[in-house]
């Protein structure tokens, strides 16, 4: 597994403060996209019930290829509709190192056009549709390797300071 590092390159823990001293606008160039938090459900490294998305830059948007597994089954052979949600909302995050700015979901919607099947490759890619003061309205589809649609997706992402990670956390009982 990948260490997660801060901008100056050097390993940090998982601590908030550090989590969120880490964050940075990435200037297009290196395309792979670090993760979120090291246990982010999405695209952390060290969570065993995660989805470990790996997401690239692509133009002005960015790109995932990512397949479900058992752990993520709803209906037998069909990923679970939340399963999905998560990693769209997640890819929907990876937006923000372009944004550079702190955003969290307000809204989320999707569009469930055919199965996501179980062990099969899916190509999902998102981009920022407008801004318009701190709401970010947000786009995604997932592809099946024929090309076709098999989600599509729309999110308001709303700007936040990091206040609002650090209240939360103070807030939160774990
Ligand atoms: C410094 C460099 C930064 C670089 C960043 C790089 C990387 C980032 C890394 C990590 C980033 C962190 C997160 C990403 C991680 C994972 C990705 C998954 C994302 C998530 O997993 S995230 C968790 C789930 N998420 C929440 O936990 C949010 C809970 N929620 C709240 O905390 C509040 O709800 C909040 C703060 C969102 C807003 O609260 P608020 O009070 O500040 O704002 P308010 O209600 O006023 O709405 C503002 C404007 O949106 C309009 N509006 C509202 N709803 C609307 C709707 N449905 N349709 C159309 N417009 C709507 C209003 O009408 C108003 O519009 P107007 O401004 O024009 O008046």
């Amino acid at each position: 597994m990948d260490t997660f590092r801060d901008k100056a390159g050097e390993p940090i823990g998982t601590d908030i403060d550090n989590w969120v001293a880490s964050f940075t606008r990435m200037e297009s160039g290196s395309s792979e996209l670090p993760p979120h938090h090291p246990n982010c459900l999405g695209c952390g490294p060290e969570n065993p019930n995660g989805h470990f998305l790996s997401v690239r830059r692509d133009g002005d948007g960015v790109v995932a290829h990512h397949q479900f597994d058992q752990r993520h089954v709803g209906a037998p052979g069909i990923a679970h509709g939340g399963a999905v949600a998560t990693v769209i909302d997640d890819l929907f995050g990876f937006l923000l190192y372009s944004v550079g700015e702190l955003a969290v979901t307000r809204r989320l919607e999707l569009d469930y056009l055919a199965p996501a099947l179980l062990d099969t490759p899916y190509i999902l890619r998102a981009a920022v549709r407008s801004r318009d003061g701190r709401k970010l309205d947000l786009k995604s589809t997932m592809e099946d390797a024929e090309g076709r649609t098999v989600i599509t997706a729309t999110a308001l992402f709303i700007v936040v300071e990091v206040e609002h990670f650090l209240q939360s956390q103070r807030n939160s009982r774990t």
